[in-house]
């Protein structure tokens, strides 16, 4: 849909057809819903004012695009957002040349901006890079690395900071209040250019000198002091819901050539009464009844977080040296619950994974026992901390990791496929996983006595459940579930166990499960004792399969020399797509139907 030849009163129109196309679809599919309401007119503004075939158009994580993809040739398609096969949730180039980078980990568009506008400049090319960041994605430590170079090269960049007072939850940090002040504030045009101008072209030599101490006294006063100091342009607060308002300045931004932020106030879930203001639970949700709002709830077995969250507070009761944090995920991780009952022990650090990381290693350093709770796709965020600031220390952290394994919907940017692989590799480090919601707890129980760093994984939703004995973890010992009659053995790990039970009862052999429990230290003397009977190995794991379960366990067979067949199935050399687990599994030839003739 071309809109550039709209008038005002059409792209009003245009505003709201889009707000009905997603209050229907996504009422009906699920998605991001209160972020893509409040970005709908920033979205018409940026249309309007740039041209997203030829300007880097740049949404930061970009579960707010549903209105760009409906101005870019997808409004019929986006009745297959995130389902399998359907539209990406978030922007994805080979889906559209108006998507300029593929997102999902917040806080890189500035720096995605910064490298547009370096190349430009090289290619003396007339674009001009615009970026959609919202307040919570601002938390986050690589946007001011952006904006520092930024600020530096002054490079023409137009950063529209979608501001609702919201990041998932209630927004967290200094930043967050010190924007929110800003809100409060009148509005402050970044118009130095224009008057320097008439000065320069107008005045005696002598008043730009006075001009110019001016201006200085004025920064003093101006509320983009923030970003003035760092030598981007300040325009706002402006009404983000203001489409005349948002076309104006984006216009004056676009015009001044220069790095500028526009500060625009929005309301998250705008449109929908419901989801207006702060509401954490219309961030990501599933179908609801338009009419009242009311979630269509589906039976389902109890959440892994749920018995994670309930499990911490129970041993948080017992040992008041714990303590935890989240990187603005709480009630995704279940630390909300801890945060409630103990505000002094359990924050939200906003989206700051590195900084979780670092703070909570000093804790341990003073005696504390941290659980750093974060989503596997978001503590690759936190990579380097976890070697240079928790394992050469050998600090006694726990990582528990939610969301390990495929996500779903999410996709690409969010699967939990590589903590397996980027964990085992770190010296110092113990890497276990609970096959079910009661040896989750148990795990969490053990990991409190460990003195090293470890690290637990658990999938999003609910394990499947498998009625096995429960022993209590002991270091590096696996647990041999059922001996078999057959050569084969089915090695299980995390998840994997209960998709391995599955596999053997719609296999015609009786076949015997191991569950792993740790993929390091692995159990070396179980292992052998299994190579006596069974030399024919399947590993099921929800993990990368490069540096996974299976390349563990060939390492130890190689070392010792053993001959054992080994298939395993873990995700393969790419990455997963989004839609529903099942469907997505089925793609990967993961499930237990596909495994058996897979075996066969
Ligand atoms: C590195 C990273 N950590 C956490 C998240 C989870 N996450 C997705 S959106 C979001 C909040 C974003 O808030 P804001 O930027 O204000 O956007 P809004 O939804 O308010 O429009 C968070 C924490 C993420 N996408 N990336
Ligand atoms: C956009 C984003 O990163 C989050 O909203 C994420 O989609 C939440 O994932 P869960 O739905 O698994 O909590
Ligand atoms: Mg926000």
């Amino acid at each position: 849909m071309n809109i550039k030849d709209k008038s005002l009163e059409e792209l009003e129109t245009v505003s709201q057809d889009i707000r009905d196309r997603i209050i229907d679809v996504v009422s009906r599919k699920g998605g991001h819903f209160s972020s893509t309401l409040g970005a709908v007119e920033l979205t018409v503004g940026m249309h309007k004012v740039f041209d997203a075939y030829s300007d880097p158009f740049i949404f930061d994580v970009s579960h707010q695009c549903y209105p760009h993809k409906l101005l870019t040739g997808r409004w019929e398609e986006f009745e297959t957002i995130r389902q399998f096969g359907g539209l990406s949730g978030f922007t994805k180039p080979n889906e559209s040349d108006a998507d300029y980078f593929i997102a999902g980990h917040s806080s890189t568009s500035i720096s995605l901006a910064v490298g547009a506008a370096k190349s430009i400049k090289l290619k003396q090319e007339d674009r001009v890079p615009v970026v959609m960041i919202g307040d919570g994605s601002m938390t986050a430590g690589m946007v001011y690395e952006a904006l520092n170079e930024l600020g530096d090269l002054k490079l023409p960049v137009v950063i529209i900071l979608n501001d609702n007072e919201m990041s998932i939850a209630k927004p967290i940090g200094a930043i967050s209040k010190h924007l929110s002040k800003l809100l409060a504030g009148k509005t402050y045009q970044g118009f130095k250019d224009r008057v320097n101008t008439f000065i320069k072209n107008n005045m005696p030599e002598g008043t730009t000198y006075i001009a110019k101490r001016m201006e200085e006294a004025m920064k003093l006063i101006t509320p983009g002091i923030l970003f003035e100091e760092m030598g981007i342009d300040y325009i706002g607060p402006i009404d983000g819901h203001n489409l005349e308002e948002v076309i104006d300045t984006l216009e004056l931004a676009k015009g001044m050539k220069k790095p500028v932020i526009v500060h625009a106030r929005t309301v998250k879930g705008k449109g929908y009464e419901i989801a207006e203001g702060q509401h954490e639970h219309w961030h990501g949700v599933g179908p609801f009844n338009v009419e009242d709002g009311a979630f269509i709830k589906k039976a389902a077995p109890k959440a892994a977080t749920a018995v994670f969250a309930e499990a911490l507070c129970a041993l948080a009761c017992k040992h008041e040296n714990i303590v935890g944090v989240t990187a603005a995920m709480p009630s995704g991780t279940g630390i909300n619950k801890l945060m409630d009952k103990f505000p002094e022990r359990f924050w939200d650090v906003a989206i700051a994974e590195q900084h979780a990381v670092t703070s909570m290693a000093a804790m341990a350093k003073e005696g504390f026992k941290p659980y750093i709770t974060i989503y596997s796709t978001f503590l690759q965020r936190g990579f380097d901390q976890i070697i240079h600031d928790v394992c050469l220390m050998d600090l006694p952290v726990v990582f528990a990791i939610d969301r390990a394994g495929t996500v779903g919907n999410d996709g690409e940017t969010h699967q939990g496929a590589f903590d397996i692989s980027y964990l085992r590799f770190i010296p110092n480090m113990i890497v276990f996983a609970p096959r079910d919601n009661a040896t989750l707890e148990e795990g969490l129980s053990f990991a409190y006595t460990l003195t090293s760093p470890s690290a637990i994984r658990y999938p999003r939703g609910a394990f499947m459940e498998v009625d096995f004995p429960i022993v209590p973890f002991e270091l590096g010992k696996a647990q041999i579930l059922k001996e078999g009659k057959s050569k084969k053995l089915f090695i299980g790990y995390g998840a994997g166990v209960g998709r391995a039970c599955e596999t053997e009862k719609l296999h015609d052999e009786d076949i015997a499960i191991v569950d792993l429990r740790f993929v390091k230290p692995i159990d070396s003397e179980c292992l052998k004792d299994l190579a006596t009977r069974y030399d024919e190995w399947y590993v099921f794991s929800d993990s990368q399969k490069q540096g996974g379960v299976g390349s563990a366990i060939l390492e130890f067979l190689n070392e010792e020399n053993i001959n054992i067949k080994l298939t395993s199935f873990e995700y393969e050399d790419s990455f997963i797509e989004h839609g529903d687990t099942k469907l997505v599994e089925q793609s990967l030839s993961l499930a237990p139907e596909d495994l058996v003739k897979r075996i066969k």
